[in-house]
């Protein structure tokens, strides 16, 4: 074969479920940039059409005629050039995942999924149909026979196949029989949800399957917080023989990101001796740009206007307020200042005049003021300590910053509850009533603050509390959004030192120097989070265990205590109150405001984790890891 050189390019696109307007836009505006550039084959993510997120929406027919109107629509864009779309078809009652090839202005062909993927968040076997592979089929749509099925295309003499997302994250994924029929590129249209690290392992799946299979690769992810919990990095990738020639910068705050390379086919191409490996990732970076990338896209399409926080001066609330200011400045970076006003819709044309005689930093401040509404609700049972942490630090970020006790509110409650049952209501027998009333009282006022601002309230849940329901219900854990549910207290209390030393946020100084605690009891019992509950280190490594790793009780007993970080009696004792704790407290994580997907697990049961919301509470299973030092 002589050589062939083909313009290669992925665009990443920051699609929503159900909203044709903005999918069909970023998808003609990739399709224009791809044209522009002499390119020959354009990939874009898997499902764009719809959106990858609308769920149980794939079941009802006619979202897919919609899809497929909106699939000849774009064929009409196609002038010139090979462009493969993400879209679902129906077949008799068989719903399929599929890329369709479209080539000047021509349906070639749809190839369908193979491996659905079905782990963590993702439950596409409920929507879908497996292909199975090396099979071929026909379907009529409109009038029209189309091939679908495990197709091989070609351009100018290449030959090209697909691998759709978790169809490369099976060992016997399609690239294993694409080879061996003369396939030269792969392509790989993909909803590969963000989660820490996860670009390493996505990395390899792509350049070691070019080196192992002496082909050229390209990947395409979907961009942004799509459909509310699920952001997606846009990760684009191109690679031949072992070597990357592509990969874009992840979680930009673009519509539209498009990569290409142009490559060369022949007969004795050179295949790479070693991978150059990604440097290890900087996760406190990633989860920064992750999370600001969610809070953006989120307001923008719930069409809110900005946040509100309950700001205590704690890790919790003020890595959240931190968030926003990240989210306004990233945003700034990327998209300029009236790049930044103009994607959020919020601001009328004459603020741009404004915004443009400020500098870029005092643009960041006055956003983030215009964004970000705190409050700081004291209590007798505050400190001074964590007033001035939340003052300082909104401050330092330009957020607006309201200061009022609540000890009147939590009064009232106490003496119209003492007056009903006649009786007082004392630390010593009434301590949690009297911790939850104050977390209660909190929720009527800053709700009324999100009301008025059009905002959305931030709620500031972290994973390690969930699992253990170390919140109160209609209290703290009030909110339209839970943007750090997701990941764990020591995890966020190390990003808080990153974020003050390398991104610079110096308001962090203050809460970097406290010990978290919900301040609900008298000052002088010194609550801490750690002595209600245990070492917020073994708290993570209990939950990993038994809800990552899938460890019975016993095992992961077996291995804490093999760690030497305590004697059996303390490890029993924080196993049973761990598990006792989370079984207690399914309920609540049931009804936590959506949350971000960022680490690789979640406790989310509506995504990640399923549990039963009544059970025995692993009452034989404690009492085997009692009985284990007897
Ligand atoms: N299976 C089930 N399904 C539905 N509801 C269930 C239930 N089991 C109990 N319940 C209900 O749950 C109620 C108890 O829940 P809830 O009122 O939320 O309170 P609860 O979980 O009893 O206590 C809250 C805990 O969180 C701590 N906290 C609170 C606030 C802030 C912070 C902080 O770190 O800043 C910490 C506080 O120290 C205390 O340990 C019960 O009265 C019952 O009605
Ligand atoms: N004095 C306060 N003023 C305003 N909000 C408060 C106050 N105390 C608690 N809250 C709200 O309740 C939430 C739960 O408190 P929690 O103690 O779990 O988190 P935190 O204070 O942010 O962090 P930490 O646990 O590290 O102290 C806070 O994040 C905040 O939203
Ligand atoms: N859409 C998919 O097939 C996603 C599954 C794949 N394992 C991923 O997370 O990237």
């Amino acid at each position: 074969m002589k050589e062939t050189r083909l313009t290669l390019a992925g665009a990443a696109l920051n699609q929503t479920p159900l909203d044709w307007e903005n999918n069909l836009q970023n998808i003609k505006e990739a399709i224009n940039e791809a044209i522009v550039n002499n390119v020959d084959i354009l990939l874009l993510p898997e499902l764009c059409i719809t959106g990858y997120g609308c769920e149980d929406l794939f079941l009802s027919p006619w979202l897919g005629e919609e899809a497929f109107k909106r699939l000849l629509q774009i064929k009409e864009w196609c002038d010139g050039i090979t462009v493969c779309v993400g879209v679902h078809i129906w077949i008799g009652k068989e719903v399929y995942n599929t890329a369709c090839v479209i080539r000047n202005k021509e349906i070639v062909g749809f190839t369908a999924k193979q491996f659905l993927a079905k782990d963590g968040l993702h439950y596409e076997p409920r929507w879908f149909t497996e292909w199975p592979a090396n099979q071929v089929g026909e379907f009529e749509m409109l009038g029209q026979k189309y091939q679908i099925g495990d197709l091989i295309y070609e351009e100018q003499g290449v030959k090209y196949a697909f691998e759709i997302c978790e169809d490369a994250w099976r060992p016997n994924r399609p690239a294993e029989r694409h080879m061996a029929k003369g396939v030269q590129l792969i392509l790989n249209p993909s909803a590969s949800h963000f989660a820490l690290s996860k670009t390493d392992v996505r990395y390899r799946l792509v350049v070691e399957a070019s080196k192992k299979y002496q082909c050229a690769y390209v990947y395409a992810n979907l961009l942004g917080n799509e459909a509310g919990k699920v952001i997606y990095d846009g990760e684009v990738l191109i690679a031949q023989n072992g070597k990357l020639l592509k990969r874009n910068e992840l979680l930009s705050f673009k519509n539209v990101d498009l990569e290409l390379a142009e490559v060369s086919f022949s007969e004795n191409s050179e295949v790479a001796t070693e991978i150059e490996y990604l440097p290890p990732i900087d996760e406190n970076r990633e989860v920064m740009a992750a999370l600001s990338l969610g809070l953006f896209d989120y307001m923008r399409k719930s069409h809110s206007r900005g946040f509100v926080l309950s700001l205590s001066g704690g890790a919790d609330s003020s890595l959240c307020a931190v968030a926003v200011a990240e989210m306004v400045r990233r945003g700034v970076e990327g998209l300029g200042v009236l790049g930044f006003l103009a994607k959020t819709q919020l601001f009328p044309l004459k603020d741009a005049a404004y915004f443009d005689t400020l500098s870029k930093a005092q643009a960041i401040k006055e956003l983030v003021n215009r964004l970000l509404t705190c409050a700081y609700q004291g209590t007798e049972n505050s400190s001074d300590d964590t007033f001035t942490s939340a003052k300082e630090l909104a401050h330092s970020i330009g957020a607006v910053f309201y200061s009022w006790t609540i000890d009147e509110q939590v009064k009232g409650y106490t003496s119209i509850i003492e007056g009903a049952i006649e009786r007082p209501l004392t630390w010593a027998e009434d301590d949690v009533t009297l911790q939850n009333i104050q977390a209660r009282v909190r929720a009527p006022s800053i709700w009324m603050l999100t009301n008025i601002k059009g905002a959305l309230l931030l709620a500031t849940s972290n994973r390690s509390e969930a699992a253990v329901g170390y919140a109160t219900m209609d209290g703290d854990t009030a909110g339209s959004i839970s943007p750090i549910a997701g990941i764990d207290k020591s995890f966020i209390r190390q990003l808080l030192v990153w974020c003050q030393t390398e991104l610079g946020y110096e308001g962090l100084q203050y809460v970097n120097n406290l010990q978290p605690s919900a301040e609900l009891r008298p000052a002088k019992e010194s609550q801490t989070d750690e002595k209600d509950l245990m070492p917020y280190d073994v708290l993570n490594q209990i939950e990993r265990m038994a809800f990552y790793d899938r460890l019975a009780p016993h095992e992961v007993y077996e291995k804490l205590l093999a760690s030497g970080v305590a004697d059996a009696e303390t490890i029993q004792g924080w196993i049973t109150k761990f598990y006792s704790l989370w079984s207690r407290n399914q309920w609540k994580r049931e009804r936590y405001a959506p949350a971000f997907h960022l680490d690789d697990y979640s406790l989310d049961p509506r995504s990640w984790l399923r549990f039963p919301i009544l059970s025995g509470g692993f009452r034989s299973e404690l009492n085997q890891v009692k009985g284990l030092d007897q």
